[in-house]
């Protein structure tokens, strides 16, 4: 039988080191929050150096966590100070278009025990945390999701997907365009202390991109390879240099293998779009390479465009990245960036938890949004979720191709396809950032 919500005690806290460590290992909280994190996703255990290096990312990001605990565990279960279910949020911001941001509060490390499973503990720590994160004026929650059936029910929606795709490198692949610019083969160490600054530049300039969490850059670098925990020395890297000498883009990428000779993108950044022509010709003329695989690719890149034979770039998979949850309607979408289009859109949107329901107008104009409650029975263009309207928020989804498979109601004739014009971004969104 289920046991009772009432037997769990929860606890929030910063993730913390413990002050009497001189090498920098968590505190006792910390530790047994994070050995169950990693127990949740099947990760092995932690090791001392593991635990001290993923506290050392959780505490640079101000990560809050919340545990619970079973009331007692009963002799040789694992102690009562390990929590049967984590859930951790902490702050970035994103890129909502045009070049504007909004904060976003990051959910993420949701584990409820296998033993604990299906008794309401990821229903009961999601609801008071959107309504806390709520109350705090926060206008945006953002995840990814481990599976995608569980998390619309809480009102989020996909806005971004990514692909893996692979890149036929074989004699005679070709450039349309040829580009001019600079590039240098870098010390990965070099591209760990320039990839900040230059991601920073592309999440101003790409709608959907978030800011990356602390620990990225020993990743991408090659410092820290997150399976082993330990330095990835098969890890290379290039950096772009714009006409003036500046760095302006970046790949990190290895050599996985000669059967066939096989290059890994481990992350590619670029702020130009010179840049990021340079780096994929870089790349796709590497000498002795036959593939080059990418596993974070935007879904709707340039790249096709970019090869003269398009079919050398293959989708072997495409998945949804980042979800949003909207908070604050009018302020997300006063938070917004638009285009340079004036129009009116009247949205009825339903939401279990309350948030964003009822009706809005959204008038647009000037490159500015307003948006007014109106009464419960105002006349609406379209009728929605507010996990589907999350989806449109970024322009990511198209409302036409929702209303077609039943998940938005048209209330005037043509209102989807109007959304559709208003919602686009200068690009679709894109989040490289696994969180
Ligand atoms: C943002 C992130 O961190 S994503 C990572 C999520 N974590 C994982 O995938 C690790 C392995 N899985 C788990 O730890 C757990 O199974 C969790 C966290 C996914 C679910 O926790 P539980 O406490 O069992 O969920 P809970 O009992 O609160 O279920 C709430 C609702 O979600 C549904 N649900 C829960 N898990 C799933 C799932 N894996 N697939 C589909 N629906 C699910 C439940 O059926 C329930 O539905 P309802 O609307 O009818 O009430």
């Amino acid at each position: 039988m289920p046991e009772p919500q009432h037997d769990y005690r929860f606890e929030t806290f910063p993730a913390a080191l413990d002050p009497a460590s001189t090498e920098g290992d968590p505190d006792a909280r910390t530790a047994a929050f994070v050995r169950a994190v990693r127990a949740g996703f099947y990760d092995s255990e932690p090791d001392a150096e593991r635990l001290r290096s993923m506290a050392a990312s959780f505490v640079a990001d101000h990560q809050m966590l919340t545990a619970a605990y079973p009331a007692s565990a009963p002799e040789g279960a694992l102690s009562a100070e390990v929590p049967v279910a984590t859930f951790v949020t902490f702050g970035k911001r994103i890129n909502t278009g045009h070049g504007r941001q909004l904060g976003a509060h990051l959910i993420t490390g949701v584990t409820v025990r296998p033993t604990h499973r299906r008794r309401g503990l990821l229903r009961r720590l999601m609801e008071t945390d959107l309504r806390a994160a709520a109350a705090a004026g926060k206008p945006l929650a953002a995840l990814t999701a481990s599976e995608g059936s569980i998390y619309s029910r809480f009102g989020f929606g996909p806005v971004e997907w990514q692909s893996e795709i692979e890149i036929d490198a074989s004699p005679g692949l070709a450039f349309r365009v040829e580009p001019s610019g600079r590039v240098e083969l870098a010390e990965p160490a070099a591209v760990k202390r320039l990839a900040p600054q230059i991601y920073a530049r592309f999440q101003e300039r790409t709608p959907g991109a978030l800011e990356r969490k602390h620990a990225y850059w020993r990743i991408i670098s090659g410092e820290l390879d997150p399976e082993s925990g330990k330095p990835d020395p098969a890890v290379r890297a290039a950096v772009h240099y714009d006409p003036e000498g500046a760095p302006d883009g970046y790949v990190t990428y290895k050599f996985t293998g000669w059967e066939p000779p096989t290059v890994k993108v481990i992350d590619l950044i670029a702020v130009s779009d010179e840049a990021y022509r340079s780096l994929w010709q870089f790349l796709g003329t590497l000498d002795l390479v036959q593939v080059i695989r990418y596993g974070d690719a935007a879904r709707d890149s340039a790249l096709p465009w970019l090869l003269a034979d398009g079919r050398r770039m293959r989708t072997k998979t495409s998945e949804d990245g980042v979800w949003l949850r909207l908070l604050d309607l009018p302020a997300a979408f006063e938070g917004r960036g638009w285009g340079p289009v004036s129009a009116t859109l009247r949205l009825r949107v339903s939401d279990r938890l309350g948030f964003t329901a009822g009706t809005w107008e959204l008038t647009v104009a000037d490159g500015t949004a307003r948006v007014e409650a109106l009464s419960e029975d105002a006349p609406a263009d379209l009728a929605l979720d507010t996990g589907d309207l999350a989806s449109l928020y970024l322009g990511g989804a198209d409302a036409a191709l929702l209303a077609r498979a039943g998940r938005l109601t048209e209330l005037a004739p043509g209102a989807a396809v109007r959304a559709r014009s208003l919602l686009a971004l200068e690009r679709p969104p894109y989040a490289p950032s696994h969180f």
